[in-house]
């Protein structure tokens, strides 16, 4: 459905070209629910801005339905059905989360917005009407992204970590709609998380760390593996301005 092939990203950053994504390949099948998952600065939100279009890959190749979108931007993936919630949401002043949910939907389509929102635990009654401003919080705001996305008919969905400034009981919430809604639609969903309860809800999990994709399968498979490496002390980092030799008892 849609494949990654070769991908690499070099960006110019202030002191010199940097190195984000490392010859990188994956198959993404229609209806699975992937999480990617790992360390801060690993590439995650990256490899979701290269699917997206905001980036373009330095190499390789994204292929969509056959059809290759290497080049293309990002109004004609989301055309295409590529969707993708920001880490950290734009506002849109002037507009109201009434209005940006109808966009979303498309104009001429009716809108369950009551349920849309009660999905992502806000109350309808006292958001339709708000505008997209600053008066919203962090989490509102990212409710509110979510709530958009899940509105759309898309062929794939991107959620950059859907946790963040979320409190805990919308957290369980929102955790519940990803699951029924996986269970009901089509759309294949891509959630950028290091949550564990949004880790047990993948069909298959990409561990990504260092620009490269780690470990990719089955949530069985890979679970594992990340809570062993969770639990070692023996980075190189930890040697550093140390005069201590670390050990590692793995
Ligand atoms: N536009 C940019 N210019 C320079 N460096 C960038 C740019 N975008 C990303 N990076 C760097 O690329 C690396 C990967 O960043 P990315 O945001 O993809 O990581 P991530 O895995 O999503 O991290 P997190 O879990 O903290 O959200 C980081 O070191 C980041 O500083």
């Amino acid at each position: 459905m849609l494949e990654i092939k070769n991908l690499s990203l070099t960006i110019e950053g202030d002191k010199g070209p940097v190195e984000i994504l490392k010859d990188i390949n994956i198959v993404f099948e229609e209806r699975l629910l992937y999480v990617f998952t790992g360390p801060n600065g690993g590439g995650k939100s990256s490899l979701a801005k290269v699917i997206m279009g905001i980036y373009k890959p330095t190499s390789g190749k994204i292929i969509f339905n056959g059809e290759d979108i290497t080049e293309l931007g990002v109004t004609e993936r989301a055309r295409l059905g590529i969707g993708y919630a920001f880490q950290q949401p734009p506002r849109f002043k002037g507009l109201t989360v009434g209005e940006l949910l109808q966009l979303a939907v498309g104009k001429d389509k009716i809108m369950r917005e009551f349920s849309l929102l009660y999905d992502v635990g806000l109350c309808p009654q006292d958001y339709l009407e708000r505008e997209v401003d600053i008066s919203l919080s962090g989490g509102e705001l990212k409710r509110i992204e979510i709530a958009s996305l899940l509105a759309r008919e898309l062929k794939i969905a991107v959620y950059d970590e859907p946790e963040a400034g979320i409190d805990l009981w919308s957290f369980s919430r929102l955790t519940e709609t990803f699951q029924n809604y996986h269970r009901t639609h089509d759309t294949t969903i891509v959630l950028i998380s290091h949550q564990e309860r949004i880790l047990s809800l993948a069909d298959e999990i990409i561990l990504v760390a260092d620009g490269m994709i780690k470990e990719q399968g089955s949530r069985d498979v890979i679970w594992p593996l990340i809570m062993e490496d969770a639990g070692c002390n023996c980075r190189d980092a930890c040697s550093e301005g140390n005069e201590e030799i670390v050990e590692c008892h793995r």
